[in-house]
Formats: C-alpha cells, structure tokens, sequence
C-alpha cells in the first residue's frame, strides 16, 4: 500500500465552479484509495455530481456587510463554522484540508491552521478569489490554475503550484475524441451555457444573433441552450419565432455529451467552462461576467484568446449583430472552426486533476515520511492524547505557512 488510506477534507461553497473540481480531486483521491468528506453549504450541496462515497456536512455561511451588525453577524457565523469543523477534524482526523474557495472553505481552513492540520487551497481563476486572498498567507499549499497567479507575490512562490483546474472524468475523457464532422452541408451543433447558474443576457442575445445569420448557415443550426429558469418561456418562443431547432433546460447534467456533440460554444468564461473547453478542445465565444470580482472572467479568457482558439465578446458589446459577425468569422471555411478547436485543445492542462492530488498526498507525509516521522513524533503525539501518525502531520503544519 503506497500511502493509502489517508482521511482529507475538502472544502467549497456556492457555485458549481468551486464545486466541480472539488468533485473531480474527490474521485481522484477516492481512486488512490482515501476517504474524503466534503464541507460545504446549502447552495454547494445542490450543485448535482457529488460522489456518493464523499459525505457532506453544510456549513451555515456567514457574510460580512459594511454595516458593523452584518459583520458582527458574519464573524460569529465563521466560528460557528470553525468550531464545526474542528469536531469533523477531531473524529475524522483528516491529513489534510482542501479549500477551492466560497464561504465554507474560511471556516473550515481556519480550523485546520488552529489544529495545525496541513492545507492547501486551490484557485481555479486567473485572478485569487476573496477567500482565497484571505487564505493564501495561512496556508501550505496554494495550488493555481492560471500563471498569472503564481506571479502574484514573490514571497509565495515556494509554495504557489501551478496544476490547472480539474475536470470531471467523463469530460477529460473526450481529450483524444476527434472534433465532430463539420462541413458545408452538416449541422452546425451550438451549446449555450452561462455557468452554473445561468445567465439571462444569453437569452436576451442569442436566439435573436442566431436568427441573423445567412441562411445556409441558420437552417443548420440545432440549438443547445441553458437558461435561467425565468427565461425558459421567452427563450422557447422566440426559437419557435425563428424556426431554429432547440433544446433548452435549467441545467444539462450530461455535459459531457453536450461537450462531444457541439461545434462551437458560446457563453460565460467562468473557470470550469474553461477549463472543461480547453480539456475537450472546444471553440467558444465568451462573454465574462462584468460584475465578477476584479474582472476575473476577462482574466481567465486571456489564454485561450490568445491561443485563437476562442473569441471574447464584452457584455456591453453583446449584441445579435456582433454575435453574428463573430459566428460567421469562425465558420466561414470548414476548417477555421476545427483549427480553433485545435488552439483551445493546447491551452487544456488535463494532468491538473492528478498533480493536485499528488501536491495534497504530499502533505500528511508520504508512507515513508510517516514512518521516518512516527518514531521521531508518536512519543510527542501520544503525549497530546494524538492518534499515532498525527504527529508528522502536524510536524508538516508547523513548516511557517508563508
Ligand atoms: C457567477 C459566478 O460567480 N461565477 C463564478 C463561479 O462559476 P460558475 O459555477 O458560474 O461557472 P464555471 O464556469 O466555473 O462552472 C460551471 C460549471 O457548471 C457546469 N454546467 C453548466 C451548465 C449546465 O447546464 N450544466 C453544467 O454541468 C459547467 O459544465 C461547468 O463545469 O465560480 C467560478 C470559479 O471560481 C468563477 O470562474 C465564476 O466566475
């Protein structure tokens, strides 16, 4: 057994791009043989996909407002969240904790730093999330998904990784499909999504910039659009208007075989959309979300822009007419969109799943380092009332953290 059984903690909150990777180290992790549990909150543990091995324990979420009660308020919702999590980390005995940022993972992460339990957080931004900027200086490990952010702040970089963001199996496993056929005379396949939560200006732009396409371009076209629920109806009926085949949903569960069938992706530029276009090697173009902190969806589309395999609409200069011209430029010629697949497909890191995984075995030590450790430490970790191996792990946690 090379360092299996080990117990980690995983920590992430909100929104499926903090949760979807949290699933996919979950599984890896899983696979090497380790039990993991997950901390999140009530809006993380309805994002679908959670591996039924991995308990869940919801965190209440605490925000902090201008207004001094709101903080007051937010403050005492953290602790609670800590000192909840310290009896998960007491019973459970984690060797490590994993936070992908959202609310849950501060409480949680503050916790294993107070029980001097190694950690690790892991950004899936071009650009360090709050929490995550919190964190950065507490913890072990911070693993990134962009370079921009190992640049961040020199005196990090010892422990900055780069790795990539983790993609769901079934999605890293379309990485050596063929694009689909694509030709004068074949459909052209579009998948619309706006994260996980949706986004109405998709459903404000696109059924209308699909409509204003050439004809011999707009009577190929089969539709596959997520929308919020508010937006279904509208959405519908102006598809039907257009005579332009859809199939609309809340939420595509299989995105994987969405991914596999399209020819050209258009929406928001959040992490894992990203990561999962560049894992498949899908052209796209991105519209970022204006109000995202600090612009981090215009950061994370730099790369892929760059590379041409995708093309980055400003939400102010969404427009049908700009939507149109931008399809007709990638899928003027028969190869223009496949070349662009092909850039999007060199800018995937699809290792970053197992380099994470390794960057988290390594801390709470290796079997070797346990057994080098034990007999230095099990004489101080039984006198702390300790499991015998907890102390190479704390050893690991006292390392300075920044
Ligand atoms: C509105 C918001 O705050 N968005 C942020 C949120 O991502 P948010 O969850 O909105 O977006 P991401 O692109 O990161 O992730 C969306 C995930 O949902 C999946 N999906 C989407 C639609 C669907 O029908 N089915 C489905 O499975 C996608 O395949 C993808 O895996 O966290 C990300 C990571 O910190 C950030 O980059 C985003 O800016």
């Amino acid at each position: 057994m090379s360092g299996a059984n080990r117990h980690y903690v995983l920590a992430a909150g909100g929104t499926g791009g903090h949760m979807l990777p949290a699933f996919a180290l979950a599984q890896e992790l899983h696979q090497r043989g380790h039990h993991v549990a997950l901390i999140t909150d009530e809006r993380g543990a309805n994002i679908p996909g959670k591996p039924d091995f991995m308990p869940a324990h919801i965190m209440p979420v605490g925000r902090f407002g201008k207004n001094p009660i709101r903080w007051i308020k937010g403050v005492s919702k953290v602790m609670e969240g800590r000192s909840m999590a310290r009896q998960l980390f007491d019973s459970f005995e984690p060797s490590a904790v994993v936070g992908f940022g959202g609310y849950p993972s501060l409480p949680a992460l503050l916790a294993a730093r107070s029980a001097k339990i190694p950690s690790v957080i892991h950004e899936q931004n071009a650009v360090l999330g709050r929490v995550n900027r919190l964190l950065a200086p507490r913890v072990n490990a911070i693993a990134t998904s962009y370079p921009q952010v190992q640049r961040m702040k020199s005196s990090w970089s010892r422990k900055v990784h780069l790795v990539g963001n983790p993609v769901r199996p079934e999605v890293l496993a379309l990485r050596d499909e063929p694009f689909p056929t694509f030709s004068e005379d074949s459909l052209l396949k579009v998948l619309v999504t706006g994260g996980s939560q949706g986004a109405s200006v998709l459903a404000q732009v696109v059924p209308d910039g699909l409509a204003m396409l050439p004809p011999a371009l707009r009577q190929r076209l089969q539709v596959t659009q997520q929308c919020r629920p508010e937006d279904v109806g509208a959405v519908r009926e102006r598809y039907r208007n257009h005579d332009i085949p859809a199939e609309l949903a809340t939420y595509f569960e299989n995105m994987a075989d969405r991914l596999a069938d399209a020819h050209l992706f258009i929406g928001r530029a959040g992490a894992s959309t990203i990561a999962e276009l560049t894992a498949v090697g899908r052209p796209a173009i991105l519209v970022p979300l204006p109000i995202a902190t600090d612009d981090h969806q215009a950061a994370n589309t730099r790369e892929i822009v760059e590379a041409g395999g995708a093309r980055m609409i400003r939400q102010s200069a969404f427009t049908p007419k700009e939507l149109a011209r931008q399809i007709q430029v990638l899928s003027q010629r028969a190869g223009t969109l496949s070349n662009a697949a092909h850039k999007a497909w060199n800018c995937g890191r699809p290792d970053a799943v197992r380099e994470l995984a390794d960057l988290v075995e390594s801390f709470g030590g290796a079997e070797l380092m346990d057994v080098i450790r034990v007999g230095q430490n099990n004489a101080r970790g039984a006198s702390q009332g300790l499991p015998v191996g907890q102390g190479a792990a704390r050893d690991a946690a006292e390392e300075p953290a920044s």
